[in-house]
């Protein structure tokens, strides 16, 4: 839904130490396919834990258009009745994928090698965002793609009657791509072939194998060459979405700044494609713990402990480390404020193409708040002024971007002077119940009159 209310202001400022259980909501990536493959297998999928967050409803009112019935019970499941792998109809309307940039794509792939016309729009914040580098690779399965310059929404696809299928290097390390690529392969005769050279999340890879279909990974000198055996019939599945690590990171991190906190966010999936955030937080001296560590649907999961840590120091993050935690820089440049020295990152010029530039967005509202940053086109350097470090005082832009907003939120915790976000609205994208999770942790936030 791109249709935004007034903007509403937040402040949030140090109280007292941040205490008890953080429950936090359902994988978001998880989430959208759960709901996508579903739609494309024969029969009904079940799934417990979805994230209901607005990209995530935004997608299934999505596959609601392309035919398939998607029903929440009372008791929170969601029911999938699919239409099986080229069944989608043509959606009677324009698809508003509101604020996700993964809502999008991954729909662009699943209709591109079905003979259907789909109009795609989105926010504002999504109608400046990349779409060339899905519509490149889906115009070899033979999709023609009509949107504003510089590949941007509103933007029509019309799915290839007769696709070829394609074997394809992604330029840029980034599963939405690899994932549009693999959805378009499902309705294409023979074998598709996805060739990353870095490792990024591999959600889809494990699902689709979950519905049945014949899928392969290969490690060679290119990277990973991932294998899909087109045309595959998709078994429903039922599905218990794990808890979303990039979420997990708000809590875990507002503790290890806020004096005297220890906060418990249980069952959290660690799966190496996704956990380099909390690698990096234990490599800056984070007294942070896996607890209870097990094995759940075939991933790692674990009980995260995160107590407040005034020993913390800046470190260069590995590059390499990137795509595994991508969406995590905004957070972690928090904690970078909060400890010692620099903190360096870099390969990271993905976060340009996010809900928002996502360095100029950090680097901005830092400096506002008294952190000296220094940016280039793909690295940052936060100058850490140590515990509570952060002088506070400013009103923060967060331009539409859900990780700036519950970034500095959490900043303003252990800040002198608190910290006021010009709009929290964005926050329901991926993390609806953070303000009630937060309180109850004892954090101070409060909606401020403008
Ligand atoms: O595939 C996914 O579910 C996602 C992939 C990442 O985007 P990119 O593929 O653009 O890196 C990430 O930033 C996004 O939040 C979710
Ligand atoms: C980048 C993100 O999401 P998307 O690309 O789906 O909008 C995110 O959630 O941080």
């Amino acid at each position: 839904m791109s249709s935004h209310g007034d903007p509403k202001p937040m402040t949030s400022r140090k109280g007292g130490a941040l205490k008890g259980v953080a429950e936090v909501p359902g994988d978001k990536s998880i989430s959208h396919r759960s709901l996508i493959f579903g739609a494309m297998a024969v029969g009904e999928t079940r799934v417990t834990g979805l994230l209901e967050g607005q990209d995530v409803l935004d997608t299934a009112s999505a596959m609601r258009a392309f035919g398939a019935q998607v029903t929440r019970e009372d008791d929170g499941t969601w029911s999938i009745h699919g239409v099986g792998v080229g069944g989608f109809a043509e959606p009677e309307d324009v698809l508003d994928c509101g604020n996700s940039g993964t809502g999008v794509r991954l729909l662009m792939g699943a209709m591109a090698t079905t003979p259907i016309s789909v109009t795609f729009t989105g926010d504002a914040s999504l109608r400046s965002r990349p779409m060339a580098r899905v519509t490149d690779p889906l115009a070899l399965f033979g999709t023609q793609a009509y949107g504003r310059a510089q590949g941007r929404l509103p933007m029509t696809l019309v799915g290839a009657a007769q696709p070829m299928p394609v074997r394809y290097a992604t330029p840029v390390p980034s599963a939405q791509v690899k994932s549009a690529v693999l959805l378009a392969g499902l309705n294409a005769p023979g074998e598709t072939v996805v060739i990353e050279a870095e490792a990024t999340r591999d959600h889809s890879e494990r699902m689709l194998a979950g519905f049945g279909a014949t899928i392969s990974t290969e490690v060679t000198d290119e990277g990973r060459v991932i294998t899909l055996q087109g045309q595959p019939e998709l078994r429903p599945q039922v599905i218990a979405v794990p808890r979303d690590p990039s979420s997990a990171a708000f809590p875990v991190c507002a503790a290890l700044i806020t004096e005297g906190s220890d906060v418990l966010v249980p069952n959290i999936g660690l799966n190496p494609t996704r956990a380099g955030l909390f690698e990096t937080l234990r490599d800056m001296g984070a007294d942070l713990t896996y607890e209870n560590p097990r094995e759940e649907g075939g991933e790692p999961v674990a009980d995260l402990r995160a107590r407040f840590s005034p020993n913390m120091k800046g470190i260069e993050v590995p590059p390499e480390r990137a795509a595994s935690m991508i969406d995590e820089y905004p957070i972690l440049s928090i904690v970078a404020a909060n400890a010692e020295g620099q903190t360096v990152m870099r390969g990271v010029k993905e976060l340009r193409v996010k809900e928002s530039d996502r360095i100029a967005a950090m680097a901005d509202g830092l400096r506002l708040n008294g952190i000296e940053v220094e940016d280039g086109p793909d690295w940052w350097i936060v100058h850490g002024r140590g515990p509570g470090g952060v002088a506070g005082g400013a009103t923060v832009a967060t331009h539409l971007d859900h990780r700036i907003a519950m970034s500095f939120l959490c900043a303003g915790f252990a800040s002198q002077k608190g910290i006021t976000i010009d709009d929290c609205g964005p926050i329901a994208t991926s993390f609806p119940i953070f303000e009630p999770l937060m309180k109850a942790l004892g954090a101070r936030l409060e909606l401020s009159n403008r």
